[in-house]
């Protein structure tokens, strides 16, 4: 370090000085013992940086020599460190900003690797779209191109930030952003501790690197940091904030936040033009230094556990959150019962009650409170009553979740020891009564796989929503509805989010209830019904509408099938309808309706009933008997013999044959003539007419919590990659979503198959990763394989090549999860959807009425599949659905939604180009050129 020269006052750095600025245009370091300097290295490290942004000027150093020593000197200083230096770029005092270069020192904090960039420049070295997939291999090599640089167009720079309270989900929308970034071609850089970091700048707003977000997915909370910041609410806060986005040259900024963020991404958004002139007109920028960034470039990603911003139906964190609550409550629930006792269950959500209702849910509480629709003035007769009916019918628990923002219709707060001493009350229902406040836990731990899907497409989304922004459109807010993600203008969702609150101020809770998106009005109505059964007889229909519904469910068990059930029946008691259940699917129904005591053929006790919201598998027994196999007219006479005017079935692929079967069968058996409805309930989500079956949820997080532990094993060893064998019959959701929520290296499915090409290919890549890989880094890699990807290749047989194919250079494990994807407590998400789907499926079923055997057979809606497509929720009739969109010979549909993924998981993940397998040729066809009759 003797010899060279610094400018900067006093930094220190373990080990060495570098002294005051010299004035003679050339720096000098100089070593200095520090003995007294007991901190770890990583902090010693910090302090330099510190010091020297504080020193910083934008026109200050610019010089390019003695950056190759410096590195190597600094490298040589941190022998061990994960994340060397690669370049030191330095500047010359008072040089003009237009020489566009910057000074760049790589240094590594903690776990986290940091880029620390130093007066950011326009300038960049560009790696033009067309070039190959960024892989762990293959992306810190910064100083390749400079030669090339100076010819290119500038790269574009691509800021993300995360702010207001954490989410879970936030770690992985920051991981996609930063590749997909790179990987179109653009320099990501992160701004820290969210708009604090923005308003501060300096070290707070650095660049990225593709290994700097490995491993990011399955961590919560937010690893940039977060805050609430005061000064951002002021116009200061805001100008320092533009004034650091112009120095660091970021020409766009994704903003993942709650309500309260995206309101302020808006107001910057609105006020920027301002900004800019004031920036001027104070001196700090020339207006030519200003014109590239006079269009503001923002995209809005909702991450809250709140889910309070308008236009969105979920954010990204929210059913992590929910996750924590539903399995706080039953755990609750098996002490509550115990003792007889009811409990007052405080949840989040100051402004938005989003939480709480779908924990009631979920878990199937008694009485809930939030703050879009508080209860009619007499809410505590109202609560007791419901209370006191459920205790009448034997509940021995009570549950009543209560939003922390919970009002009553005056504004009043309505508090959890209110409602316990009106529980608790002597003279009333003088129940034992407890308060549990579930605080910050909910918004803890490790993103559930949906969050880590939702935060991975959406920051996918995203980034491409930044490139093709142009100044004439809206800024975009990445949303979700039902299954589709879209763009929406952040203005409108902004707007929308606060006429929310003010609808609730002026105590307009009707249009509060109907800005929210068009799930939470049909969920809190669904809850109604679940909870108030026959509490309130205006539900109820005339005598001769009622229906006798058989319930059955088909297939192997899935999260949600009981949820399901328990709200089926709970609306079918509530309309005066008689349900009945089917034990032991089909086989049961042919072959145990008349055993005794109980036959398989029986009424549902509500009691009973009501305790399955959380329960996993299937309480009425559930296995694959078709009916052709158990005897169409055995089953077409029992239908007669049980009088049932419609047949509500829950399963999967087999389910759908069922209905099949029936439909086809009614020609011959008129008793076959009701009405008949398919919830999809399988862990493969194959069933086609719908892009989601219950229990799909519940397998991937399962697998998800599977393969996180796995890979944790795995990078312990350091370098050991792991192939996981997934469920899923013929169909690859479950591998490729499975891969997209832990990140794994490669996802093997049936709809493509296995190759020697791909393998190669792979092998390859996993040579190359673990050859860059510091021994340091948490290097341990996945591939998921789904259980009938392949004929020949099967995980233990991957596992073995790829041992084999190393050469000793890293290990390859086989893992096999099994009937563990199944679950055992239901995801909150399969729990609410089954609640909200099967109320609908009695309500199509309903509407036929009774003794319509005539109508039914003409009618393409009496045999029906009800799904989620796209936006919407949808009945399709089974005779479409077997003709035209069914592969039969494969067991699922013939297009399957999710296949664009695939790509994003490769990306993602940096997985090499691979040659697609051939088409498999079949028949004759494949005959006749095995013979040499025809071309291949
Ligand atoms: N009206 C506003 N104007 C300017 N900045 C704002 C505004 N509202 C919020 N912000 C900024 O966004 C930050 C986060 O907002 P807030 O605390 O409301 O959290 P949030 O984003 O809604 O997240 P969550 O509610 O999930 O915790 C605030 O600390 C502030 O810096
Ligand atoms: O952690 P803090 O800042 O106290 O914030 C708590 C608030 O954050 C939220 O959880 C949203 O993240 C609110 O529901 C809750 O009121
Ligand atoms: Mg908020």
């Amino acid at each position: 370090m003797v010899g060279m020269v610094f400018r900067f006052h006093g930094l220190e750095v373990s080990g060495f000085v570098i002294p005051r600025f010299s004035g003679d245009g050339c720096f000098a370091g100089t070593e200095l013992p520090r003995p007294h300097d007991t901190r770890p290295r990583a902090r010693r490290k910090q302090s330099i940086h510190d010091s020297w942004l504080m020193e910083r000027r934008r026109s200050s150093a610019i010089d390019h020599g003695a950056c190759g020593d410096l590195a190597a000197e600094l490298t040589a200083r941190f022998p061990d460190d994960p994340h060397p230096i690669h370049t030191v770029y330095i500047r010359r005092p008072f040089s003009s900003i237009a020489h566009h270069f910057h000074v760049l020192i790589t240094f590594a904090l903690f776990s986290i690797p940091i880029g620390l960039l130093l007066l950011a420049p326009r300038r960049a070295r560009n790696h033009p779209l067309s070039s190959s997939f960024p892989s762990d291999a293959q992306t810190t090599d910064d100083d390749k191109d400079d030669e090339t640089a100076s010819k290119m167009a500038p790269k574009k720079k691509i800021a993300i930030m995360t702010s207001g309270g954490d989410s879970p989900g936030m770690n992985a929308v920051v991981r996609a952003c930063v590749r997909m970034a790179i990987y179109l071609g653009c320099d990501p850089y992160c701004i820290y501790e969210g708009y604090e970091g923005l308003v501060r700048g300096g070290d707070l707003i650095r660049k990225m690197e593709w290994h700097d977000v490995r491993g990011w997915l399955s961590e919560g909370g937010t690893l940039i940091g977060t805050a609430r910041c005061m000064a951002f609410y002021e116009r200061e806060g805001r100008l320092a904030a533009a004034k650091n986005l112009i120095a660091h040259g970021i020409d766009a900024l994704i903003i993942c936040g709650g309500d309260g963020s995206l309101t302020g991404a808006d107001r910057f958004r609105a006020e920027w033009p301002s900004l800019l002139d004031e920036l001027v007109e104070k001196g700090e920028f020339t207006e030519e230094e200003v014109t590239p960034y006079r269009h503001l470039n923002i995209v809005g990603l909702v991450g809250s556990i709140d889910n309070d911003l308008s236009g969105t139906d979920a954010t990204i964190g929210c059913y992590s959150a929910l996750q924590r609550i539903c399995a706080a409550v039953d755990l609750i629930e098996a002490t509550a019962s115990s003792h007889s006792r009811a409990f007052v269950i405080e949840v989040m959500g100051r402004h938005c009650g989003w939480l709480a209702l779908m924990a009631g849910v979920a878990t199937g509480a008694d009485f809930i409170f939030i703050p879009e629709k508080p209860r009619e003035d007499n809410w505590r007769e109202e609560m007791c009553r419901i209370v006191e009916n459920h205790r009448k019918r034997g509940k021995r628990k009570t549950i009543v979740i209560i939003a922390e923002g919970a009002l009553d219709r005056e504004g009043n707060k309505i508090t959890p020891q209110m409602v316990r001493d009106l529980l608790a009350d002597k003279n009333g229902l003088a129940i034992d009564t407890r308060i549990t406040t579930l605080g910050h836990v909910q918004r803890g731990g490790t993103a559930v796989a949906y969050d880590r899907m939702l935060a991975t497409l959406q920051g996918v989304e995203a980034v491409k929503a930044v490139l093709d922004a142009t100044p004439e459109m809206p800024t975009w807010v990445i949303a979700i509805t039902e299954n589709k993600i879209v763009r929406k203008p952040l203005m409108q969702a902004v707007q929308d989010t606060k006429k929310v609150a003010a609808a609730i101020e002026s105590q307009d809770f009707d249009l509060a209830m109907s800005l929210r998106d068009a799930e939470f009005a049909e969920q809190y109505r669904s809850f109604m019904m679940t909870t108030a059964v026959q509490v309130n007889k205006e539900m109820l229909l005339p005598e001769k509408d009622r229906m006798r519904i058989g319930f059955i469910n088909v297939g192997a068990p899935a999260g949600g099938m009981n949820a399901a059930v328990r709200a089926g029946v709970a609306y079918c008691l509530s309309r005066g309808h008689e349900p009945i259940a089917i034990y032991n699917g089909f086989a049961g129904f042919a072959r145990h309706h008349d055993d005794q005591p109980v036959g398989s053929v029986r009424p549902f006790d509500w009691l009973e009933v009501d305790g399955w919201a959380s329960k996993g598998g299937s309480e009425i027994g559930t296995n694959r008997e078709l009916p052709s196999e158990s005897g169409m007219e055995t089953i077409a006479n029992l239908i007669e013999q049980y009088r049932l005017d419609a047949l509500f079935l829950i399963g999967g692929f087999e389910a759908f044959h069922a209905v099949s079967q029936l439909r086809k069968a009614r020609d011959q058996y008129p008793s076959l003539c009701i009405p008949m409805t398919l919830l999809p309930a399988t862990i493969s989500n194959n069933v086609p007419g719908t892009e989601y079956s219950l229990g799909s949820d519940t397998c991937l997080n399962e697998l998800v919590e599977y393969c996180d532990k796995i890979k944790q094993s795995a990078s312990a060893t350091r370098r050991r990659v792991f192939v996981i064998e997934t469920q899923g019959g013929r169909s690859g959701y479950i591998a490729t979503l499975g891969g997209l929520g832990v990140g794994a290296s490669a996802v093997y499915t049936p709809e493509e198959g296995i190759t020697l090409d791909m393998l190669a290919t792979d092998v390859k890549h996993l040579k190359d990763v673990f050859a860059h890989d510091k021994g340091q880094s948490r290097a341990g890699r996945l591939i998921l394989i789904n259980e009938k990807a392949s004929k020949v290749y099967n995980a233990r047989l991957i596992a073995d090549i790829l041992r084999d194919e190393a050469h000793g250079r890293f290990e390859a494990r086989e893992g096999i999860p099994g009937h563990m994807q199944q679950g055992g407590v239901p995801s909150p998400m399969d729990r609410c959807r089954a609640v909200r789907l099967a109320i609908r499926c009695i309500q199509h079923l309903e509407q036929f009425g009774r003794g319509v055997h005539n109508r039914v057979k003409n009618d393409p809606m009496s045999a029906t599949v009800i799904g989620i497509k796209g936006a919407s929720v949808v009945f399709t009739p089974i005779q479409k659905l077997e003709e035209e969109e069914t592969d039969w010979p494969n067991r699922r549909p013939k297009t399957a939604f999710w296949l664009p993924l695939t790509e994003i998981v490769d990306i993602l993940s940096g997985r090499p180009k691979h040659k697609k397998p051939e088409p498999e040729l079949t028949g004759l066809k494949a005959k006749d050129v095995k013979r040499g009759l025809d071309d291949l």
